[in-house]
């Protein structure tokens, strides 16, 4: 059995904004992971995008694969085709998932998306992109937060282009319920998240566990449970970087239960800064992913200030 974990709770809705970064802080140093409530983003329109989710899981198998995902990131990726851990030996995590983006930049990903046919799952597209909106908003609003628990103007990221031409992906993850052999197989095997921040939602089952300590051994692993309404933010890899690893990227997974679950998230990545996002944590260290460019720390945007 894991540990049972008391992650801090932040009020986006608090009138208190320098007491609210004062808590961000501290939930990012503490554990890169905290949960976010008085969002903002009603009950009922969180329910309809899960309803929408289940919807496409539900579709017939050939339908789905006519979306599968390219070589530009977006669409679905069936069942087993993905191992988020890298080191692991037994390939394929337990979850199918799809990828969405609707950040209006100059690649025009708007258009580039796989949309089921309109026919097939009638205002699934429209849901699609108001979820994207709403998630967007309240994770702009808690970066021009996170901005304020580093010591500096809200607007900083905006300020310096870090919000131009913001891309962030929707990610729809559906966990069938099975466990596939005695092994030790995973729904999403350990990892951590490559953009600034991560807001997950995620339907109430439990499956969801955090590593906060990825040196110790053997490893301990948290679950962290559900709070009704409430979306889970986690530090991406790009800001644990941008901040040289004062805001924690903290390695999770979701185990494999016989129960059902679906969660939906959406990843926010700073598209103006490629050659930051190209650092990847793995165990050893921070490594600059083959062929593309290591910004050393001291060339990232953050003033030295930040650290105090
Ligand atoms: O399904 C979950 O609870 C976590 C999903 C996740 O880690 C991810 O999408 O990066
Ligand atoms: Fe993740």
């Amino acid at each position: 059995m894991a540990a049972d974990l008391k992650l801090p709770l932040i009020d986006l809705a608090s009138p208190d904004r320098p007491a609210t970064a004062k808590s961000i802080r501290q939930a990012c140093v503490d554990h890169g992971f905290f949960y976010l409530v008085n969002h903002g983003i009603e009950e009922s329109f969180l329910q309809q995008a899960f309803h929408e989710s289940r919807r496409f899981f539900a579709l017939p198998q050939d339908e789905k694969m006519k979306l599968k995902k390219r070589m530009d990131n977006r669409g679905y990726n069936p069942l087993l085709s993905e191992t988020l851990d890298s080191s692991l030996e037994v390939r394929g995590d337990l979850h199918e998932d799809i990828f969405l983006t609707c950040a209006k930049v100059r690649y025009s990903y708007f258009d580039a998306n796989q949309w089921p046919e309109e026919e097939l799952l009638p205002r699934w597209r429209t849901t699609m992109e108001s979820y994207y909106e709403k998630m967007l908003s309240v994770g702009k609003n808690l970066i021009s937060l996170m901005a304020l628990a580093l010591g500096l103007d809200d607007l900083f990221f905006e300020k310096i282009g870090a919000m131009h031409e913001t891309l962030a992906y929707i990610r729809l993850l559906h966990y069938p319920g099975i466990t596939l052999d005695a092994s030790s197989r995973l729904g999403a095997s350990a990892h951590s998240d490559f953009g600034m921040a991560t807001l997950l939602l995620t339907d109430g089952v439990p499956g969801l566990q955090i590593c906060r300590d990825k040196d110790r051994h053997p490893q301990l692993w948290e679950d962290v449970p559900h709070v009704s309404g409430a979306l889970i933010v986690n530090v991406g890899d790009l800001l644990e970087r941008w901040t040289n690893c004062l805001f924690r990227s903290t390695m999770h997974r979701v185990l494999a239960t016989e129960q059902e679950r679906h969660s939906t998230g959406i990843l926010i990545v700073q598209l103006s800064a490629w050659n930051v996002v190209a650092v990847r944590k793995i165990p050893q260290g921070i490594i600059p992913l083959p062929s593309l460019p290591l910004v050393s720390i001291s060339e990232t945007a953050l003033p030295p200030s930040y650290l105090q």
